[in-house]
């Protein structure tokens, strides 16, 4: 499991590490596996390190020393406040030259890699003039550039686009990842990001943090299992509320993602004729929303796609059923703060969360792991923010899932993770499984689809290969 670590957290635990003893060897084992990973992409090249004064600038010198053992030829140029003790460690071996724009300049021809290590969780902006001009001259490499940690100029905590910042071609995050290494734009910077071991065990750092990756093998463990014997009694229930005139194509695509999930039956009710609902499901039609309170529910619910203004009090009269429940679309309004109960899962888009936080998207989008943390205080339940990522919040705990692409950018897409979390709900999984499964599961059927569709990619195409991935989930494909 990749945690993922802010700033302070990165400083809590330093700190700690600090207190036992620790922290040389950490940054002795941080040096090394940027070594041995840098070996591995860029085998028998030719180094150019360069180190900034703080501690990812020691992590460059360690990474040195060790490159030279694993047979590079490296030039390192140190900042004259750099980390001494590692300093004098490396210059047993080699000799090394000041940090300057011209040095940079002078040697970046004559190597194969750039390896940085200006500054890392420590970068308070502003920029100094001098390290501004010694990110330009990196930006002017024609050679790929390793970032240790996070791309130097970039926040680590803030995906905003960085005023100035090296441009990686490939980014080392130690310990844990940083919201800057998942969230556009400032992941744009880092190019592609790996996670290395500092040798501090996982369960250690997870002290420090309660955000983290979701977990394929997690996912594979928490998806129903069926019994040889099931029927469609026993493979769970979901009743879609939603649909008004012209927009009863989201009911039709929720229904279909819950059958393309396993459900064993799926109702749907609508004041409209629900045009395209599959053949396989059940309509319950009605005359007023007002009958919704006399439907004869079972296995969960899925209200508010194209519901229109009257969502927010079918949503509300449902919470009240305690039935397991995706809120969604329409339905997500202030006047269900604090309404979500245990088996609640409500799945805002972007716009949808700043509605519900009374602010704008650009807020939203400027702290996604914060916007979700406030959703799920503000409205209890398990929030499911949609993005790319999407971020997934209970009460103690918060998850960035990585599956998914831009392909998914097509409307729809939501109706159908709506579906596909209910399908779960209704076959008995808690609303943190089904929020996370469901999540997981929508991403990976869209990765599976876009190889074939890219850009054209539909919601009814991810709804169709729910199914092959999960397949391949579980067969470890
Ligand atoms: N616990 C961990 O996760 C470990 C972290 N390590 C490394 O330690 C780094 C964090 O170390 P530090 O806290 O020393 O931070 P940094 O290495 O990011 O650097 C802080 C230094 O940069 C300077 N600086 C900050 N903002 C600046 C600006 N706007 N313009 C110019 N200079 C500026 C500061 O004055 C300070 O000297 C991590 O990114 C990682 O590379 C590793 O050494 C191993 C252990
Ligand atoms: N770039 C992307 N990367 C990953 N997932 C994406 C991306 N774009 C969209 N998605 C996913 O597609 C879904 C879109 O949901 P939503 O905006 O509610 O669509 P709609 O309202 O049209 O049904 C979300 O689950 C979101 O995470
Ligand atoms: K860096």
């Amino acid at each position: 499991m990749a945690l993922i670590l802010t700033s302070q957290q990165v400083k809590a635990l330093d700190q700690t590490l600090s207190e036992k003893g620790l922290l040389e060897v950490t940054v002795e084992n941080a040096g090394r596996s940027v070594a041995e990973a840098l070996h591995r992409h860029f085998p028998d090249s030719r180094v150019l390190v360069v180190a900034g004064k703080g501690f990812n600038g020691a992590d460059a010198v360690v990474a040195a020393r060790h490159l030279l053992a694993l047979g590079h030829e490296i030039t390192v140029l140190a900042h004259q406040e750099a980390h001494q003790d590692s300093l004098k460690k490396l210059q047993v071996f080699t000799k090394t030259f000041p940090l300057t724009v011209d040095q940079v300049r002078h040697h970046m021809a004559k190597n194969d890699v750039v390896l940085e290590g200006l500054l890392g969780t420590g970068f308070q902006p502003p920029l100094s003039a001098e390290y501004a001009a010694l990110i330009e001259a990196l930006n002017m490499s024609l050679k790929p550039v390793v970032s240790i940690d996070l791309p130097s100029g970039v926040r680590a905590d803030v995906p905003e686009r960085p005023e100035l910042a090296v441009r990686a071609t490939r980014t080392f995050a130690l310990a844990g990842l940083k919201p800057c290494h998942l969230f556009e734009p400032a992941s744009e910077w880092a190019g592609e990001t790996e996670l290395l071991s500092i040798g501090v065990p996982g369960q250690y750092t997870h002290q420090f943090t309660s955000t983290h990756t979701v977990e394929p093998s997690d996912v594979q463990q928490w998806l129903p299992r069926r019994n040889q014997n099931a029927h469609k009694g026993s493979a769970g229930e979901v009743w879609v509320l939603g649909g008004r005139s012209g927009m009863t194509g989201c009911v039709a695509l929720s229904t279909l993602a819950a059958l393309r999930t396993g459900s064993g039956l799926v109702r749907h009710s609508s004041v409209v004729p629900v045009e395209h609902a599959p053949a396989e499901t059940i309509s319950h039609a009605l005359q007023d929303w007002s009958e919704v309170k006399d439907l004869p529910f079972k296995g969960a619910v899925a209200v508010g796609m194209g519901l229109g203004d009257q969502a927010e009090d079918i949503a509300a009269m449902v919470l009240e059923k305690h039935l397991p429940t995706v809120v969604d679309a329409d339905a997500l309004q202030t006047s269900l703060r604090g309404k979500g109960h245990e088996r609640t899962i409500f799945t805002p888009h972007p716009g949808e969360a700043a509605r519900m936080l009374e602010t704008d998207v650009a807020e939203v989008l400027s702290d996604p792991l914060g916007a979700v943390r406030t959703l799920q205080k503000q409205y209890g339940g398990v929030v499911v923010l949609k993005g790319g990522p999407t971020t997934i919040a209970t009460k103690q705990t918060t998850w960035v899932n990585t599956s998914g692409n831009p392909g998914m950018a097509s409307a729809g897409m939501g109706d159908v993770l709506a579906g596909i979390i209910a399908s779960l709900l209704g076959q008995g999984l808690s609303a943190k499984h089904a929020a996370l499964s469901g999540v997981y599961l929508h991403g990976r059927a869209g990765d599976l689809c876009f190889e074939r569709h890219h850009y054209g990619l539909q919601a009814s195409d991810v709804a169709h290969a729910v199914g092959p991935a999960w397949h391949a989930l579980l067969h470890g494909e």
